[in-house]
């Protein structure tokens, strides 16, 4: 059952959220659409419209999807009755040709120049609404801005050589991110870039923030606090970790027992504390015998 949609609040512009499944999740299993899969009983891309259906500051959700999902990401949305998705488009083969179908239909619908808009990947379906929150902020300072998330590890760049990847630099840590979704951007600036970029059949970059460092690159894209939790499910492995981040926000322990125990359920750790206790009477038994 979806949580309902909050009340959307009255802005000076439109604050459209963009959610991109149109991926074949080929790293995943490209016979098990990943977007459908369910995480703590409820399907991936459906966590994911709901960050957005949840956020009052948010007022339209596109969802860009491939042939492959659409019929089940439409009933999906009927039956949630997800009352800020507009409309579900077409994407493309890659990731930039999604994001550009999706700036393709903003356009031909008249969205201001000035719109915020909200690109966000719907295998990261664990949001926060922080999040989403800070990149609608940031862009009242910058055009464009990403959530990322510090990283721990060191991080090489490398280059070829040979056969082999060598490093060709290392960049300070404490300027090192991870780059998460959503990615945010005024509609004018990320559609220049697009517009620029457009002319490289070359250019296949993986994020909308490469798209503007590269061809805008005297436009600074500011940093939102991004979280460990904002995970991108890209194969299989990622799915108990998933499981165990949808059991904590849903309240509930590793076995998918509810954390509140009601009248007449059974509490987990008396369960195990009685499987104990019998476990230790065998044993004791066993060694008078
Ligand atoms: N042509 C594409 C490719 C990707 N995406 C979306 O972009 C997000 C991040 O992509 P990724 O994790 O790479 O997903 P896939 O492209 O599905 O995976 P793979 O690269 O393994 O095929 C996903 O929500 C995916 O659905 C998209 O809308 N259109
Ligand atoms: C946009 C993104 O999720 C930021 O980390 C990432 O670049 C998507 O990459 P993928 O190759 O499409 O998984």
């Amino acid at each position: 059952m979806a949580k309902p949609a909050s009340e959307p609040i009255a802005q000076h512009v439109p604050v459209v959220a963009v959610v991109l499944a149109a991926g074949f999740g080929t790293r995943f299993d490209p016979d098990n659409p990943k977007q459908l899969v369910a995480v703590g009983g409820k399907p991936i891309v459906c966590w994911s419209i709901e960050a957005f259906e949840q956020c009052a500051r948010v007022s339209d959700i596109v969802v860009v999807v491939n042939p492959k999902v659409r019929g089940e990401v439409e009933s999906l949305i009927d039956e949630a009755g997800y009352a800020k998705v507009r409309v579900v488009i077409d994407g493309g083969s890659e990731r930039v040709d999604s994001t550009a179908a999706a700036l393709d239909t903003l356009a031909a619908a008249g969205i201001p120049d000035d719109a915020k808009i909200l690109i966000h990947d719907a295998v990261r379906p664990f949001v926060a609404q922080s999040a989403i929150d800070g990149s609608i902020d940031a862009l009242d300072q910058f055009k464009a801005a990403t959530v990322a998330f510090a990283s721990t590890d060191t991080v090489l760049l490398t280059e070829d050589l040979g056969d082999r990847k060598v490093v060709k630099s290392v960049p300070d840590r404490p300027n090192t991110y991870r780059a998460q979704t959503p990615q945010s951007f005024r509609f004018a600036t990320i559609r220049h870039a697009y517009d620029l970029a457009s002319a490289d059949p070359d250019f296949h970059p993986t994020d909308d923030t490469r798209v503007v460092v590269d061809y805008l690159p005297d436009e600074p894209v500011a940093i939102v606090s991004g979280a460990e939790t904002n995970l991108k499910i890209t194969t299989l492995a990622d799915i108990p970790t998933a499981e165990r981040i949808a059991e904590q926000l849903l309240g509930r322990d590793a076995h998918g027992v509810s954390g509140v125990v009601g009248r007449g359920a059974v509490d987990p750790k008396e369960e195990a504390r009685a499987r104990m206790h019998a476990l230790l009477a065998q044993a004791a038994g066993q060694m008078r015998r």
